[in-house]
């Protein structure tokens, strides 16, 4: 079974915004995301980074993962923050408009050159169409950076700007969006979808969790703390899908069931398959009912 870690909610905000800095210590959201790339402007990035740097130091987001979005690698700037965050505490570093797994494998030496502890994670940003094209080799780099890569996120506006799709056009990207979570799944890690950005829209806001959950990502990308309940509970194995899961246990765990590889249950045909599906389902709920413990 691959990595059970709830990432349903991942919630951006500026590095160069304190008060969003300390508000996030507070907020339910499973992973924290901090900016340093495009939600911070050219002239705030050096101050940026420091505080960001500190907040994350003084590890004060609790069980949140904490991740950090750097600039791009090979800029002056992305340097300089893969130099002051390698050591502070993130959970992982989000690389932005990855290409090619090189960046990735390259971003991983220098974690280590840098002396991140082994388990700092990396994150790739997948928003150009060459990382679409990419996304498998992208994905396969999981087997190359010292086993740090563990999530994929796409970056909708990116790709709508790239791709020349007309806004908002997600069922234009809903190829995309299946291409990386292909990848993602190939290599067991995790997929997490993009932003959507009409802060008034809560329904429509609603209705792309339900999709991005259907479509099989991990949890969503998000841009408001009013964003956070709703992904955490689209992302969410729900009541009648942890009732399900237990009643797949218990029936193949029935002494008459136990060397039949395919029973049949309220009508349907299941399958020994569908017992991993149902331990992972209750893991995840575990692992999410720990979080509010
Ligand atoms: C979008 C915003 C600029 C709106 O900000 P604002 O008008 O201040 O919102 P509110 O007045 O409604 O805020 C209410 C309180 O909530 C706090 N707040 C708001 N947003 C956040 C947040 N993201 N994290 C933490 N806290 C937040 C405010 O401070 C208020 O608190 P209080 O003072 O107690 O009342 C703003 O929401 C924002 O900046 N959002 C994040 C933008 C961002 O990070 N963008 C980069 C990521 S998007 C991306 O990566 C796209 C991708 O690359 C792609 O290509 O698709
Ligand atoms: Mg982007």
């Amino acid at each position: 079974m691959s990595e059970i870690r709830p990432r349903r909610s991942v919630l951006a905000m500026p590095g160069s915004n304190a008060r969003a800095l300390v508000k996030a210590q507070t907020l339910p959201a499973d992973v924290i995301l901090i900016d340093l790339e495009d939600g911070t402007a050219p002239d705030a990035k050096a101050a940026a980074r420091a505080q960001v740097a500190a907040a994350v130091a003084a590890r004060g987001f609790g069980h949140r993962e904490v991740v950090v979005r750097i600039n791009p690698p090979e800029t002056e700037d992305g340097e300089a923050d893969l130099a002051a965050l390698a050591r502070a505490g993130a959970d992982a570093i989000l690389v932005p408009k990855v290409r090619t797994s090189d960046t990735l494998i390259a971003v991983g030496s220098r974690l280590r050159r840098l002396g991140a502890p082994s388990d700092t994670r990396v994150w790739a940003m997948i928003e150009t169409p060459l990382a679409v094209v990419n996304a498998a080799e992208i994905a396969g780099a999981a087997r190359d950076v010292d086993g740090r890569l563990s999530a994929l996120v796409i970056g909708p506006n990116d790709l709508l700007k790239a791709a020349r799709i007309r806004p908002p056009g997600r069922s234009a990207l809903v190829p995309w969006l299946m291409t990386v979570l292909a990848a993602a799944r190939a290599y067991e890690i995790d997929a997490i979808d993009g932003v959507f950005t009409d802060l008034r829209d809560a329904a429509g806001f609603e209705a792309e969790c339900a999709q991005g959950r259907d479509l099989g990502f991990d949890g969503k990308m998000l841009i408001h703390p009013s964003q956070i309940d709703p992904a955490n509970a689209a992302f969410a194995p729900d009541a009648e899908e942890i009732a399900q899961a237990r009643r797949m246990l218990d029936v193949f765990d029935a002494p008459e069931n136990r060397a039949r590889g395919v029973v049949a249950v309220d009508g349907k045909m299941v399958e020994r398959l569908h017992v991993e599906v149902s331990r992972r389902t209750l893991a995840m709920a575990e692992a999410i009912a720990r979080l509010g413990a």
